[in-house]
């Protein structure tokens, strides 16, 4: 049985349209004994997107990025946010497009790269599924600065640090971006043991 037998969608009305679309969904779910519940949620359809942890093995080191992020600082956040590299993937394939990210942000050009899982990192209200990557990288691959295209806006600082200080990173408070920790929790499990 698929999922779509408990639902019956009713109205979809946009609310914004200039970017992305912000919809506010009115549908019916058949609960778990059987009635069906009329419910209203707002829904932000935003394309998939790709993100990636460059780490070196030898020597124990990732690449992160650290820019503004205007949602962060409305929510009190008074920094730039230390994340993974990431991008929408615009059409593209995630391997492609993470790829041609990675080189734009820290300035790397990679090799292998290495799908590790997908996730929903707001499933309650973003439509957007995040593909996670990690590869390998050595000094040798840095081919230009990175920080981003000026023209987007981007104006971004590339970081390399030693993995356990990352980690540290996590459990004080410097490192509070959520695909960022996921992939910093799976080198540590996965990659540095
Ligand atoms: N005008 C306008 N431009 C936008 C908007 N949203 C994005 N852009 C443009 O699209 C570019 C997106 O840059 P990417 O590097 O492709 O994406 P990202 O901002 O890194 O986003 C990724 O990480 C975010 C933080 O975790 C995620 O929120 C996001 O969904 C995605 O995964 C921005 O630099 C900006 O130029 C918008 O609402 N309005
Ligand atoms: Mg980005």
């Amino acid at each position: 049985m698929s999922i779509s037998d408990r639902v019956r969608t009713k109205n979809e009305r946009v609310l914004s349209d200039d970017y992305h679309v912000l919809e506010s969904v009115t549908f019916e779910y058949r609960r778990s004994n059987g009635e069906w519940q009329p419910q209203t949620r707002e829904i932000f359809y935003r394309d998939d997107a790709a993100t990636l942890l460059p780490y070196n093995l030898a020597g124990r080191t990732v690449v992160l990025v650290r820019q503004f992020r205007y949602p962060a600082y409305a929510n009190g956040y008074d920094d730039l946010l230390i994340e993974a590299a990431a991008g929408l993937l615009d059409d593209a394939s995630p391997e492609e497009r993470i790829r041609a990210e990675a080189e734009e942000e820290t300035g790397y050009r990679l090799g292998e790269v290495r799908k590790v899982f997908e996730a929903f990192m707001s499933p309650g209200a973003v439509t957007e599924k995040l593909h996670f990557f990690v590869a390998e990288y050595e000094a040798a691959m840095r081919v230009g600065d990175g920080g981003g295209l000026a023209d987007e806006g981007e104006d971004i600082e590339v970081l390399e640090l030693p993995i356990d200080q990352a980690l540290a990173m996590i459990s004080d408070g410097r490192i509070v971006d959520a695909k960022t920790i996921m992939l910093l929790q799976y080198a540590a499990l996965h990659i540095f043991r």
